[in-house]
Formats: structure tokens, C-alpha cells, sequence
């Protein structure tokens, strides 16, 4: 895998080029159809047009990143922690959503183990790049060192330039851990300032009293760790995990290596927000998936600047909205390349062009 550093990736991070977005716009408003009238399909063209300087996909891949929470110790969770290796098992055997998903979207899946609690042996379609086995309790100290922060940042970044060596055009974000959406929860709070209610949900489906729980680790969290907002590695150390530093690292390394990413549900968006205050540029890469159920979820999409391509009431992670979504971007890369112009088509222009 190729090495670089955060700082070269930071360093080689700039914006996509208005005239190339105009470019593909003007090949757009040049088709037979009125003005306009693909709607959002247009944008997800003229953006992928303008980002690659290519008008198809060869291929497709979804990262999931998977990582254990020592939070989950405070009973944030409806499911117990030994869930987080065992899916992953189930994602290397094809039996998950995401494996389902993924087919249907023609992409492959490719597990990332950041940081489960768990030795796995060496398997097809699985990475190991733990940092540890399961950050500490944030609840009562930093979930990680600095260090290791960088290093989950580090693994995705080799992992995006990775992807544009091997041909991938589109890459997907996933995750997979058990408690995690109490740290993205917890970083949204950190870079918001918003109070932590209104940005804390259910996850996979605690109670009221679990609710409570999970509440009141996130406030002590915040509280003991006092992350430094200005500085997102900061955050991630104190209050994230190890596989939203991965998700983060992938994001940031898109950006940097020129391919768009198609970011999943909230924590997913919670590793892209680290990544986008990281280098504001990182979001005119982004295609934010979809709208999760989670209510800070919205919040964090507003402060990346991307609106969701799908709302199907989703709320499981795993990468699955992505997949979907890189459906409709290849449906609207086919529309770029196949409906012919008003010229071509022998078909009388409106007044409006
Ligand atoms: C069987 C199963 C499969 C999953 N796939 C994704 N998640 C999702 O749920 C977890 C986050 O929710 P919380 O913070 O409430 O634990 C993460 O693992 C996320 O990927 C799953 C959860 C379960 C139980
Ligand atoms: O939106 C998500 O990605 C999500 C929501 C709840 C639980 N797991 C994932």
C-alpha cells in the first residue's frame, strides 16, 4: 500500500474546479430534455464529471470499518459487544446487508478491522490494520492516544490512494462496532456545541433508560475530556473510535487523491465531519448517502455543506445506504452519457437555451 503521511495528504487537498463543474453542466443543458429536468441526478454528473474527468465507473468499492467501544461498558447499546466481531465474520462470509446491498450496486466490500476485540485469522476480503483492541471508555478518559488517533487517520488516507492505483472511480464509507454511535454522537457535540440531546438517538434501539445512559456518558465524556474543537485529531482521540478514524482517514484521503465518496449514515458522517474540519475542500468530494434516523444526523450533514441523496428512514450502518446510493450516481453518469443533444436527437430546443 502506498505510504503518506497526514500532512502530504492535507497539502495535495484542493477544491474541485468551478470551470469543470460548468464544463459537465454545459454537456448537460445540452441534451434533449428540458432544463434541469433530471433534477439531482444532474449534480451527481456534473460533480462526479467534474471530480474524476471521467463519465463512467469502472469500479466500485465499500469500505467497512469495524471497531469495538469501551463506552459500551456504560450500557449505551441495545446489543452486547461480542456482536462487532461476529458481524464481521458475517460480512466475510456475505451474509450481511451490506453484502446483499453491495451486489445489487455491483460493488465490492472490503472489511476493515481498525479495532475490534477480537483476533481474527488471516481471511479473503479482510484487512487488518487494528490499532488496538477497543478504545478505553470515553465516558471516562480519552477513547485513544493522539497517536493512534493519526494512525486510524493514516489507514484510511493509504487505503484512498490505494483505491485510485487499482482503478476503483467510486468508494463507499461503512462501519461496524458495537456502541459507536455514542462517539459520533459525542464528536458532533464536540464540533457543534449543540446540546447533546438534541444530536443523541437510539442507535440500534435502547430504551428510555438506555437513552438516559447514553446521554449521560457523552456529557461526562465531553466534560472529563474537554475536546479541542479547533483541533479534529483532538476529537477523534478524546471522543471517537477507531474505525471512525479509519472512515475519516478514507474521506480525507478521496479529497486528496481526487475520487468522490459516497459517505453512509451517522457514524459514517461523523468520520467525514472530522475529516471535512480537517481541510474544508474534503466536502466538495463528499455525496452524503442518505438521511439517517439518528437526529443529529441532519446537523451533521448542514456543517458538511451535502444533501443526502436518499431518505428511506435507514438506521443501520454497515455502509448499506452508500451502496445504494452509488446506484443512482451510476443511473445518472449513464443519463451524462447516453441521452444525446438536441442536435444529435433532431429534437427543436426551448426558448430558454
Ligand atoms: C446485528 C447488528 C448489525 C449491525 N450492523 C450495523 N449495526 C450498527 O449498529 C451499531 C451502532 O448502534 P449502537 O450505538 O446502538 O450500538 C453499529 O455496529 C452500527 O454499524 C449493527 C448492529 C447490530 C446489532
Ligand atoms: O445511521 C446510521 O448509520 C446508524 C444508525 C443507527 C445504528 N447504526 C447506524
Amino acid at each position: 500500500m502506498p505510504s503518506i503521511d497526514l500532512h502530504t495528504a492535507l497539502d495535495r487537498i484542493k477544491p474541485v474546479a468551478d470551470e469543470k463543474l460548468a464544463e459537465a453542466q454545459a454537456r448537460i443543458d445540452s441534451q434533449a430534455k428540458p432544463q434541469g429536468s433530471l433534477g439531482r441526478l444532474e449534480e451527481f454528473a456534473r460533480r462526479y464529471v467534474a471530480i474524476t474527468g471521467r463519465d463512467n465507473i469502472r469500479r466500485k468499492v465499500v469500505f467497512t470499518f469495524a471497531g469495538d467501544h469501551g463506552v459500551v461498558a456504560e450500557g449505551v447499546s441495545a446489543f452486547p459487544a461480542e456482536v462487532t466481531p461476529q458481524m464481521v465474520l458475517n460480512f466475510i462470509d456475505g451474509g450481511a446487508a451490506i453484502n446483499a446491498l453491495a451486489r445489487h450496486a455491483g460493488a465490492e466490500v472490503i472489511v476493515v478491522d481498525m479495532g475490534v476485540n477480537y483476533d481474527f485469522p488471516p481471511l479473503d476480503g479482510l484487512l487488518q490494520k487494528k490499532v488496538a483492541r477497543g478504545t478505553a471508555n470515553l465516558a471516562e478518559g480519552p477513547a485513544m492516544s493522539r497517536e493512534q488517533a493519526v494512525a486510524s487517520l493514516v489507514t484510511g488516507i493509504e487505503l484512498a490512494f490505494s483505491c485510485a492505483e487499482d482503478g476503483i472511480d467510486l468508494v463507499g464509507t461503512g462501519d461496524m462496532g458495537i456502541g459507536n454511535t455514542t462517539p459520533s454522537s459525542a464528536i458532533l457535540a464536540a464540533f457543534s456545541g449543540l446540546p447533546v440531546e438534541d444530536l443523541t438517538h437510539r442507535g440500534t434501539g435502547i430504551d428510555d433508560a438506555g437513552l438516559a445512559r447514553k446521554l449521560s456518558a457523552i456529557r461526562r465524556g465531553l466534560e472529563i475530556n474537554r475536546p479541542d474543537s479547533g483541533d479534529p485529531v483532538d476529537v477523534l482521540a478524546k471522543v471517537g473510535g477507531f474505525e471512525i478514524g479509519g472512515i475519516a482517514g478514507l474521506v480525507l484521503g478521496c479529497a486528496a487523491a481526487g475520487l468522490p465518496v459516497v459517505v453512509d449514515g451517522f457514524i459514517s458522517t461523523a468520520g467525514a465531519l472530522i475529516a471535512s474540519e480537517l481541510h474544508p475542500s474534503v466536502r466538495d468530494y463528499i455525496f452524503a448517502a442518505h438521511q439517517s434516523v439518528e437526529i443529529g444526523h441532519r446537523h451533521m450533514l448542514q456543517r458538511i455543506g451535502q444533501q443526502p441523496i436518499l431518505d428511506l428512514d435507514l438506521r443501520l450502518g454497515e455502509g448499506t445506504g452508500g451502496a445504494l446510493a452509488m446506484s443512482l450516481i451510476e443511473g445518472a453518469l449513464r443519463a451524462y452519457r447516453e441521452i444525446r443533444t438536441f442536435d444529435d436527437a433532431g429534437v427543436s430546443a426551448g426558448g430558454d437555451r
